[in-house]
């Protein structure tokens, strides 16, 4: 079992609520949070926007396809991310938004992948103005969940919060079709990863799919229905916490049936160090960040 938690016990501090946080982190490193203003009608509409543009014939969406920028925003069509090298490159099909920097910023740093130009389709109907009101939400919750998780363990700081200002905040639709016919033991909707950077907020429409690896080593189903959030933690928070959260192994095989699932990773600014306390290194969020873009997106991947 995952710890279910309630944003409101978090945002006053409730001790009982802050213990359960505490320990969820730093054993399974997986949990679900409900409670927050992003009501279940919200996340509905989100969930509708991508599938509808997920339903677009190929060619519209060929039209934002990021295989054609060397970034990750717009479609990214079935196979074109590999995050397991052990496995096939996913099936499932994606769209990325994020963060842009403002335009009086260096041209050097906006040029970065971490911080590229959105691709935005022309269809379906209000599609941006949904999926960019929904970014601004999602990244306000993640914000005070990583607030108590700071509390929690003790840690809290002003340099912590600070460093989400700007955040590298990615916000990614993920569809699953039905398992494909084809597919054999090496190819998944998402293959065994752990994320990449902070925390993810992950939204989805209720149907079974994905799966988290136990400390005992156990594959453990997770369904949330939508305006519950599952919580979960990526390698840069594993290392700026000097280990003690827990970025976590988790997949999603996939069935007879459709899914779509709508993560944010919150992610500190570019030059944040995430390097462990006291280890003397200096690793950049930014930097971890385009390495591990690199490694998995297929048009991003350098040869040899
Ligand atoms: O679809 C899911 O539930 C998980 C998606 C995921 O792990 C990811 O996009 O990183
Ligand atoms: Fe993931």
């Amino acid at each position: 079992m995952i710890p279910e938690l309630d944003l409101r016990n978090l945002l006053r501090r409730d001790p009982g609520e802050m213990s359960v946080l505490a320990r969820a982190v730093q054993e399974v490193g997986f949990l679900t949070v409900s409670g927050t203003d992003l009501t279940s009608d919200r996340v509905e509409r989100v969930l509708d926007a991508y599938r509808a543009f997920f339903r677009l014939p190929d060619d519209d969406k060929r039209a934002v396809d990021m295989a054609r920028t060397g970034a990750n925003r717009g479609w990214g069509a079935p196979k074109s991310e590999q995050v397991d090298p052990d496995a096939n490159p996913d099936f499932k099909e994606v769209f990325d938004c994020g963060y842009e920097l403002p335009d009086r910023h260096p041209f050097e740093k906006r040029n970065l992948g971490v911080y590229a130009p959105n691709q935005w389709p022309e269809k379906p109907l209000g599609f941006r103005a949904e999926i960019e009101a929904y970014y601004s939400e999602a990244i306000s919750v993640g914000r005070e969940i990583l607030s108590a998780i700071s509390d929690a363990l003790g840690q809290s700081s002003a340099s912590f919060a600070d460093a989400f200002d700007p955040p590298m905040a990615l916000l990614r639709g993920n569809f699953y079709s039905a398992r494909p016919e084809w597919a054999g033991d090496k190819d998944f909707g998402i293959a065994a990863h752990t994320d990449y950077g902070c925390l993810t907020l992950l939204a989805m429409d209720g149907a079974p799919g994905l799966e988290v690896r136990m400390p005992d080593g156990r594959w453990e189903p997770i369904i949330a229905a939508p305006g519950t959030f599952v919580i979960n933690f990526g390698e840069m928070l594993e290392m700026w916490s000097g280990g003690r959260i827990k970025a976590t192994l988790h997949r999603v095989i996939g069935g007879a049936w459709e899914r779509i699932s709508v993560p944010l990773f919150l992610n500190p600014a570019y030059d944040t160090n995430v390097a462990p306390p006291g280890s003397g290194q200096i690793i950049l969020a930014g930097e971890h960040l385009s390495r591990r873009f690199n490694e998995t997106y297929l048009h991003l991947k350098t040869a040899g």
